[in-house]
């Protein structure tokens, strides 16, 4: 069954256009990539997803829902979270606070149950690492490990949809590892989750996705497995490069 589609979706930034003619259909509980160079329209994808643009034409349904018109908090609450490009953590908050938040956002405030609330903060310290820096504000943390929590704080929603914005930028190989592993725990642990990762690194689109699309200037040029993607000629000869294939 179809979690998320998206049904010849355009977007202008001014004379720009964004994204172009896109449609893509997502199964739910799949780990799905979309790989594209720099500016091939992936995180406005995002952007239009969760409310931050509204598309100029075109259709974006969550489990049959529309999603076009609404905003952020409306759509986090239908369950949609992300993670961003560049991180967007509350940097003077602690790492329990970060995560509290998330919990906040999707519930609103006055309708906790806190005991609750606590176990599941206690999980995400526990799965992602981070429970001897509970009380360490998120600033001072190491990078990889906001990196970690921003994905953290964004399961603290409780998506149906979680979207990763290159989650691993400005790793190193071994962090990539790392975050390899711990992505494939998230699903493990909460398998109804359906994961949509944006990333440049086929190493990691390899490792964890199901099914990829690429995108270059705002349109889909190919949908396949991540084997299918990398033999596929025109994805080779506008991204990739026979480097990154071989
Ligand atoms: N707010 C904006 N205003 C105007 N143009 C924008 C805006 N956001 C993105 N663009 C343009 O839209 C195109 C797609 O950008 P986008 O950031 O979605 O690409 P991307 O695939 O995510 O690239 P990257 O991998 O570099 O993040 C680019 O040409 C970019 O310059």
């Amino acid at each position: 069954m179809e979690l998320l589609e998206i049904k010849d979706l355009n977007h202008m930034f001014g004379g720009l256009k964004a994204i172009s003619s896109l449609n893509i259909n997502v199964k739910s509980k799949m780990i799905y990539g979309v790989i594209g160079a720099n500016g091939a329209g992936k995180t406005t994808l995002f952007n239009l997803i969760t409310g931050i643009y509204h598309p100029t034409t075109g259709q974006i349904l969550l489990d049959g829902i529309s999603l076009v018109g609404k905003q952020s908090y409306e759509i986090s609450r239908l369950g949609v979270a992300r993670t961003f490009q560049n991180l967007r953590l509350f940097n003077d908050l602690t790492v329990v606070e970060n995560i509290h938040v998330g919990q906040i956002y999707r519930r609103g405030l006055g309708k906790q149950k806190t005991k609750n609330l606590s176990a599941k903060i206690n999980s995400l310290l526990n799965l992602f690492g981070l429970d001897a820096r509970a009380e360490d504000k998120a600033g001072n943390l190491p990078y990889g490990m906001q990196r970690k929590l921003e994905i953290a704080r964004a399961l603290a929603t409780e998506p149906k949809l979680l979207l990763l914005d290159e989650p691993a930028a400005g790793m190193n190989p071994h962090e990539v590892q790392g975050l390899v592993g711990l992505i494939k725990e998230v699903k493990r642990q909460y398998s109804d989750i359906t994961i949509i990762l944006i990333e440049h690194q086929m190493k990691l689109v390899e490792g964890l996705c199901d099914y990829a699309t690429v995108m270059n200037f705002g349109q889909v040029i190919a949908n396949g497995t991540v084997q299918e993607i990398q033999n596929n000629p025109v994805v080779i000869k506008a991204y990739l490069g026979e480097a990154e294939v071989g």
